[in-house]
């Protein structure tokens, strides 16, 4: 009992005042109270006032209040029931409620008491609201923490070094392809081997965890439940208990696969080329240093072969730009299949391609590769219903007899590209010192073409066409020549290309017609039997969408009439922008001018084109004239030329001739008109006019 006298006999003044200190001191209030309604007070320790604030002599025998009335009216029937209920059971009881204080303000008290008679109870009351209170904070924590732990996106765990996981929320569950939680937990309890991809990974993360007590940003690939591979990252802490040792690993989980995509997406764009999917230079340069220390170390050669579309350009003015694109969308394609895994198929830009291939033990090997490659690149494509073929010229380099880095591997294999075009391109060659000079060369080459139309350095010779029957002299093909203070007089096929390339074609071409329609006049002028004279257009040239108006300008400037003029297109033309072609070739057939289709037969043509074109003359390409005696096939098409071209109402002219037998053989095949060597060579001018006059 609370208030009983200690038993040793002592002087009862000191122990009244003992006990009136004990009291004073102790936190909270000793009380004596009856078992009435009202609680009624008959004793209160001096913590009366700190507890409810009311003094001691307001509450006891109730004289202001009774403690009933400052217990919280709702706790009340509880703390009846509970206390009578022990009462009854003659048992201590222990119960946790409010009272209202003097002030108003609510506090939580814990009381514990005991019944001394069957009216009378002693207790001790003691204010628990800061406990209370901690609990309650606690409490929220706890469902706070929860409803985090259940609702959050990311996943979070609870796992142990070699027991699995512990806890998971929802979100991990749901991330890894788990029904919930609990079915995670109960699955997966091999995570090393169950959960990563890679099966050490595990082992790494708890040595991070050993050794840092933390990981941030750990990124692996995981299986989820159905076998799907995907991308987490997760962030982790060991969490010990006081003593040091390890309880459990607390992380969270966020899937990143997303994310490792694009970042994988963008390294691709960062390295290879959008249109082909190839490595772009960036990626070849790396790979090509890898293979110099390749070699380096093995012994062997690297080789780097620098490939150039022939005639790309051309295709692509003609043709259009999306023909183009899927030219080298294809070629791209053949040329890895050309090639081994471990080389390189790179693209350059435009239509200029590098090969890198790599551990190469001989010359043999690499010449074997490349023939393939010219094989393959020559297979025919197909593109607005047309068949093409389309050659590659290539300059081969090998580390380390040609060069000790990449750049200077690139820049001899572009020089031997060059020799590749100059000696007739759709071929390789291996880089040699001497063609260190060629880039130059073609540089030199075209300043100094750029000089010749203002220098007066082009001169045009003529070609006489004939009937072939009567011998007679019925046109003429203005050809140019390059009068070359530096080299000579320089053929048309060593700068027309590069004229072409570069667009210097359109002020020669331009000049070429303005030259070749002044002397036509003038032969007229002069009493000379009027003739056709043909000039070459080229691709480029019709491109640029002017002729007709340029035509028409260079006949009123120099007083030709528009019926001696004949304009030598190739089939190309036909199957470029087709209605554009169409319409100028027609503006320029109603002005009286005629369109004779060069080479015919070597490519592009489509009958159905044919039909629809204004053309007055097809000219049998020189291919087939030069093989008609020999080869039965070439004389098969030269007949099938001129009765498709009679049947289509069209003149039909071979070039090339160069023997009497071929001339012969083309007339019993029914050509009546012909150009070649056997007839007369380009000559200058005055030689021409000789001819013509006789
Ligand atoms: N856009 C322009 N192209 C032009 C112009 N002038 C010429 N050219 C083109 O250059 C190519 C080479 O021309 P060229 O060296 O003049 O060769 C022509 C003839 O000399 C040659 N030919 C004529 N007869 C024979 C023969 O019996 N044997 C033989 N081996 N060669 C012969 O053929 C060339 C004419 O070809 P074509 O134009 O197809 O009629 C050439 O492609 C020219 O077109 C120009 O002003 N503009």
């Amino acid at each position: 009992m609370l208030l009983s006298m200690p038993s040793t006999p002592a002087d009862p003044a000191l122990q009244a005042r003992m006990l009136g200190t004990l009291l004073a001191n102790l936190e909270g209030m000793v009380y004596r109270c009856r078992l009435d309604e009202h609680w009624t007070m008959e004793f209160v320790s001096e913590g009366c006032l700190a507890l409810t604030g009311y003094r001691e002599e307001d509450i006891l025998f109730n004289s202001r209040i009774s403690y009933d009335q400052i217990t919280h009216p709702d706790d009340r029937r509880h703390v009846r029931t509970t206390i009578l209920e022990a009462v009854a059971r003659n048992c201590r009881f222990d119960i946790e409620y409010r009272i209202v204080r003097a002030d108003g303000s609510i506090r939580w008290v814990w009381e514990r008491g005991t019944n001394i008679t069957r009216d009378v109870l002693e207790g001790f009351i003691q204010d628990i609201t800061e406990r209370k209170q901690a609990d309650e904070a606690l409490r929220e924590a706890e469902r706070r923490y929860r409803s985090i732990f259940e609702n959050a996106i990311e996943g979070i765990y609870q796992s142990t070094p070699n027991d699995g996981y512990l806890a998971v929320n929802p979100a991990l569950a749901r991330m890894y392809g788990y029904a919930s939680p609990q079915e995670m937990i109960a699955v997966l309890r091999d995570i090393d081997h169950q959960l990563y991809v890679d099966p050490h990974r595990r082992a790494e993360f708890v040595r991070l965890m050993e050794q840092d007590n933390v990981v941030t940003n750990f990124e692996s690939r995981i299986y989820r439940r159905n076998g799907e591979i995907i991308w987490i990252s997760e962030n982790a802490r060991a969490v010990h208990d006081s003593s040091g040792k390890l309880l459990f690993f607390e992380g969270t989980v966020e899937a990143i696969t997303e994310r490792k995509l694009h970042e994988a997406e963008i390294r691709f764009q960062a390295t290879h080329d959008a249109l082909t999917g190839l490595p772009n230079r960036t990626l070849l340069y790396d790979r090509m240093q890898q293979a110099m220390l390749h070699s380096q170390r093995y012994g062997n050669l690297t080789a780097i072969a620098f490939l150039d579309l022939d005639q790309f350009k051309f295709i692509n003015d003609s043709l259009g730009h999306q023909v183009g694109d899927e030219l080298l969308k294809i070629t791209a394609q053949r040329l890895k299949s050309c090639l081994r895994e471990s080389d390189t198929v790179a693209r350059q830009g435009g239509d200029e391609f590098v090969l890198l291939l790599t551990s190469q033990p001989n010359e043999e090997s690499i010449t074997q590769t490349m023939q393939r490659v010219l094989h393959e690149v020559a297979q025919p494509w197909t593109a607005n219903d047309l068949e093409f073929r389309i050659t590659c010229s290539v300059g081969i380099t090998l580390y380390p007899n040609d060069g000790r880095d990449a750049e200077t591997l690139l820049k001899h294999a572009d020089s031997a590209m060059y020799k590749a075009k100059e000696l007739g391109r759709n071929m390789f060659q291996y880089y040699s010192a001497e063609m260190n000079s060629t880039v130059t060369d073609r540089l030199e080459l075209l300043n100094r073409l750029r000089q010749a139309i203002p220098n007066d350095e082009l001169v045009l010779h003529y070609q006489p066409k004939l009937n072939l029957a009567s011998g007679e002299i019925i046109g003429v093909e203005a050809l140019i020549r390059w009068n070359s203070p530096h080299s000579g007089l320089v053929s048309p096929g060593a700068f027309i290309p590069l004229a072409e390339e570069t667009g210097l074609i359109i002020p020669i071409g331009e000049w070429v017609l303005q030259t070749a329609c002044r002397r036509n006049r003038a032969w007229q002028d002069a009493g000379y039997p009027p003739v056709v004279i043909s000039v070459n257009l080229s691709p480029r040239q019709l491109a640029r969408g002017d002729i007709v108006q340029q035509v028409e300008r260079v006949l009123a400037e120099t007083g030709l009439d528009a019926q001696w003029l004949e304009l030598e297109i190739t089939e190309s033309v036909m199957a470029t922008d087709v209605e554009k072609s169409f319409a100028m070739l027609t503006e320029l057939r109603a002005m009286g001018v005629r369109i004779s289709l060069d080479d015919f037969g070597t490519g592009y043509s489509s009958l159905s084109y044919l039909k629809r074109f204004p053309v007055d003359t097809l000219k049998i390409d020189q291919s087939f004239v030069r093989d008609i005696a020999i080869d039965g096939n070439s004389a098969a098409i030269v007949r099938a030329i001129v009765s498709l071209g009679h049947n289509l109402n069209l003149n039909v002219l071979a070039e090339g001739i160069e023997t009497a037998e071929q001339s012969a053989l083309l007339r019993q095949n029914g050509c009546n008109e012909g150009q070649g060597y056997l007839i007369s060579r380009p000559v200058p001018e005055q030689d021409f006019l000789k001819l013509l006059n006789r």
